[in-house]
């Protein structure tokens, strides 16, 4: 069980983390989530003794995590895959730390196999792949058989067959009763994955709430129905109270009611039916729809980025606001998850530049 309270972290005047409160509880899969600059790291960090809170407490098992005798035998975690000595094995590295927090050398072996290392233990990890990085971070979290797991984007480099393997992985932790909390910006991935979901934006709880309560709030559900007979079911479900809203494609859109419901009512007035079909919105919808307002770092779409002609709003896009300023159309790009190649890449890119330059004249 992990506890946070009052969690909070001020770097100058950048209010990082404000106030959390939340608790991670043990046979299931926590999801963290929050757009970019959210404060998922630095939480993170706090909870491993990293970074020392401005206020507030995090305690693993009721204590602090500097309380811990052998921390890696209570919590293990991969914050940051490329945080390890590149010259050392595979091996090696792994090794140090068990030697260093009184942990076995048969689980080297044991935590290699698990993560699918075993033929390269000997290869120096700078010569890893970033998928390789990220299975030897998996393997260190998992060196002292703890009861308590974080990951960091553990996804992040892994392959399809490397994805499987760490959901999986994650599952079957969970499902021995460990508590695992993982972080990721796949949102695909995160609702196969998280049974309960922590979202934080510029900082603050949002949501501590189950997966599926979290996608019914955050999100519309209806029903879509199409008949042959188009303004007779309309006229149909008017009889009946229901407003039929029309959608683009000529079904209707109906709100509020089960589709179970309308398959009987249309059934009964012997009305001939090609689409009758509930529609529940993904939890990237609803993960937008919810963060909209906390992102900082906003997209622009179109091929050539802030300075080309700005793109009409994408048709196809999510019906959610995925951007939430009205002058940045929703686009290919758009929202917390667009990369380099988008706007916030430029952003990026621009903030970088100054900071070459503050560098430079600094020297
Ligand atoms: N050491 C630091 N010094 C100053 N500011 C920092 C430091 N670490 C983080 N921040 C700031 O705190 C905020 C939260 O950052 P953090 O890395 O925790 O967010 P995040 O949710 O993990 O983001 P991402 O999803 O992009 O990884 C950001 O605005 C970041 O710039």
């Amino acid at each position: 069980m992990i506890e946070i309270e009052g969690l909070t972290k001020r770097y100058g005047e950048k209010l990082a983390v404000d106030r959390l409160t939340f608790s991670v509880r043990p046979g299931i899969i926590t999801g963290f989530l929050g757009p970019n600059g959210a404060g998922k790291s630095t939480t993170m960090r706090m909870m491993l003794g990293l970074d020392n809170p401005t206020a507030g407490t995090v305690r693993i098992d009721g204590k602090h995590y500097r309380q811990l005798k052998d921390p890696l035998t209570y919590l293990g975690a991969l914050l940051d895959a490329k945080a390890m000595h590149g010259g050392r094995s595979a091996y090696h590295h792994l090794l140090c730390l068990a030697q260093s927090n009184g942990i076995p050398r048969a689980r080297v072996h044991q935590a290699l196999d698990t993560v699918g290392l075993t033929a390269v233990a000997k290869k120096r990890a700078k010569g890893f792949s970033l998928g390789m990085g990220q299975r030897l971070g998996i393997a260190a979290a998992l060196l002292g058989d703890p009861r308590i797991l974080m990951f960091d984007e553990p996804v992040n480099g892994l392959d399809p067959e490397g994805i499987h393997w760490i959901r999986n992985l994650m599952k079957g932790l969970a499902a021995q009763g460990r508590t695992v909390f993982v972080s990721s910006h796949l949102m695909s991935e995160m609702a196969l994955t998280a049974d309960h979901l922590v979202v934080i934006g510029q900082g603050r709880l949002l949501a501590d709430t189950s997966m599926a309560e979290f996608i019914r709030r955050n999100s519309r559900s209806y029903v879509r129905m199409r008949s042959p007979e188009h303004e007779r079911l309309r006229d149909v479900l008017a009889a009946a109270g229901h407003t039929a809203v029309p959608a683009k494609d000529g079904a209707w859109e109906i709100d509020g009611v089960g589709a179970d419901r309308l398959g009987e009512l249309a059934a009964g007035h012997g009305l001939v039916l090609h689409e009758l079909s509930p529609q529940q919105a993904s939890l990237e919808e609803a993960f937008m729809q919810l963060t909209a307002e906390s992102v900082e770092y906003h997209a622009h779409s179109g091929p050539s980025g802030p300075s080309g002609p700005t793109a009409p709003a994408d048709p196809a896009a999510p019906a959610a606001p995925a951007a939430p300023a009205a002058s940045e159309p929703a686009g290919p790009g758009a929202g917390p998850q667009a990369g380099p190649a988008g706007g916030w890449g430029a952003d990026w890119r621009r903030k970088n530049r100054k900071n070459r330059k503050n560098r430079k004249k600094g020297r």
